[in-house]
């Protein structure tokens, strides 16, 4: 750390040295640092324990009249392993190399954006200011394997008081001088297919065993993927623009499980598929074509191991003052953005999901997309021009007038 170094930078270095790393997240350690960061801020803060080890950290700005719908600001704070051989420095180290990249776990997903939001919050406190309408700030655990922390915070009795009217959530990096800005996300399924059948010997022909269904079953989805394949590379938005993933439903075979011996026929067969449905589908009119798929084969069932009832989107259009005021604040900074469909799953999903408006937005203009990857990065200019975009924006959020 030098000495001449920018103080947002040191105190977003501290923060990814902490090791919030699935599976076992130092979340403790964690809220201590960002309850610090609220009491120098000035901002009231408390840790609230839906489950006992996995904090919760929600922290709030009074705006002048708490009769307006207010502003949320989320961020996760764990963060993904890391096959350390592979790293060219400490994981953890936020080591900052000369020409300002600084390394560590987080730098992109999503720290960089957690201490952007305190940094905003500290600027704007500085000019003397006070926002017309509240502002909360939610930092939620667990996002990397599933999104429980923000599925209680979401059900809570402290989410409903807040009376949320939009939301501020991670986005992904782009490598071209452009920000991502997603506006909804596909619904993200997990299923096993499982299948019974007949068993005995290898070298038998018999029929209807559990893997000859299965992989008639595994045939039916593929012919799907096809089409989507398909989809992807011709499909046309009416606006000319091409498709993006986002815009089409992908299906996956991730796992297989059966077998005991080569020459024993197995009695049970599983196929694990990712099905990310694109909000241009019918969540319901899905479900029955792919339980159609294994409709005719006996003994077969499926099991939802991830299941998510919502693909809503928030509007991009003038019917949304949100999205105004957020494309005219980009606008008149010369910030040019993409608004797409994000193809994962973030906890801004489960925003949309109560039906208040979210945007998926993270400041990495020219940055390599390296979330989840070895050696991920963020440039400490990058990360500085952010906070003082977050500054304005959340100054013209925060102060949108009655609707
Ligand atoms: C169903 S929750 C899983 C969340 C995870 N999010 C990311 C960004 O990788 C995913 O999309 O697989
Ligand atoms: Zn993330
Ligand atoms: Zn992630």
């Amino acid at each position: 750390m030098s000495a001449n170094e920018h103080p947002a930078v040191t105190r977003f270095r501290e923060y990814l040295r902490i090791k919030t790393v699935q599976p076992n997240p130092d979340y403790e350690t964690c809220s201590k640092f960002l309850l610090r960061q609220a009491e120098e801020i000035g901002i009231s803060a408390k840790v609230i324990r839906y489950v006992p080890e996995k904090p919760v950290v929600l922290m709030t700005w009074e705006g002048r009249d708490p009769n307006l719908s207010t502003l949320l600001l989320n961020s996760h704070t764990d963060v993904v392993p890391v096959f350390e051989d592979q790293w060219n420095s400490d994981p953890f180290g936020a080591v900052k190399l000369e020409n300002g990249d600084i390394v560590a776990r987080g730098a992109q997903d999503m720290k960089c954006v957690g201490t952007s939001y305190l940094e905003a919050i500290r600027n704007l406190k500085a000019q003397g200011k006070q926002p017309l309408r509240t502002i909360h700030l939610s930092y939620v655990p667990d996002e990397e394997i599933g999104g429980a922390g923000m599925e209680h915070f979401i059900n809570s009795e402290d989410f409903t008081k807040f009376n949320i009217g939009f939301a501020l959530d991670e986005g992904i990096a782009n490598p071209k001088n452009a920000l991502k800005v997603f506006y909804g996300e596909r619904a993200p399924w997990w299923v096993n297919v499982i299948a019974r059948g007949n068993v005995g010997h290898g070298s038998m022909l018999i029929k209807d065993t559990a893997m000859s269904k299965l992989h008639r079953i595994i045939n039916r989805f593929m012919d799907f993927r096809a089409a989507q394949e398909r989809q992807l590379e011709i499909g046309v938005h009416h606006n000319g623009k091409p498709y993006a993933l986002g815009d089409v439903t992908s299906v996956n075979l991730t796992k297989l499980q059966a077998g005991v011996q080569h020459n024993v026929i197995p009695e049970e067969a599983i196929a694990g598929f990712d099905v990310r449905i694109s909000p241009s589908v019918d969540l319901n009119r899905f479900k029955q074509m792919m339980e159609g798929f294994i409709l005719c084969e006996s003994d077969t069932r499926i099991e939802y191991v991830q299941y998510f009832d919502s693909n809503d989107t928030t509007k991009i259009d003038d019917s949304n003052l949100w999205w105004v005021a957020f494309r005219d604040y980009c606008k008149e900074r010369d910030v040019e953005i993409e608004p797409e469909i994000f193809p994962a799953a973030t906890d801004s999903r489960q925003i949309r999901a109560k039906g208040i408006p979210a945007f998926g937005v993270s400041y990495l203009k020219n940055t390599p997309v390296l979330l989840h990857d070895h050696n991920e990065y963020l440039n400490e200019k990058v990360y500085l021009e952010g906070i003082d975009f977050y500054t304005g924006l959340i100054d013209r959020l925060a102060n949108l007038e009655s609707m």
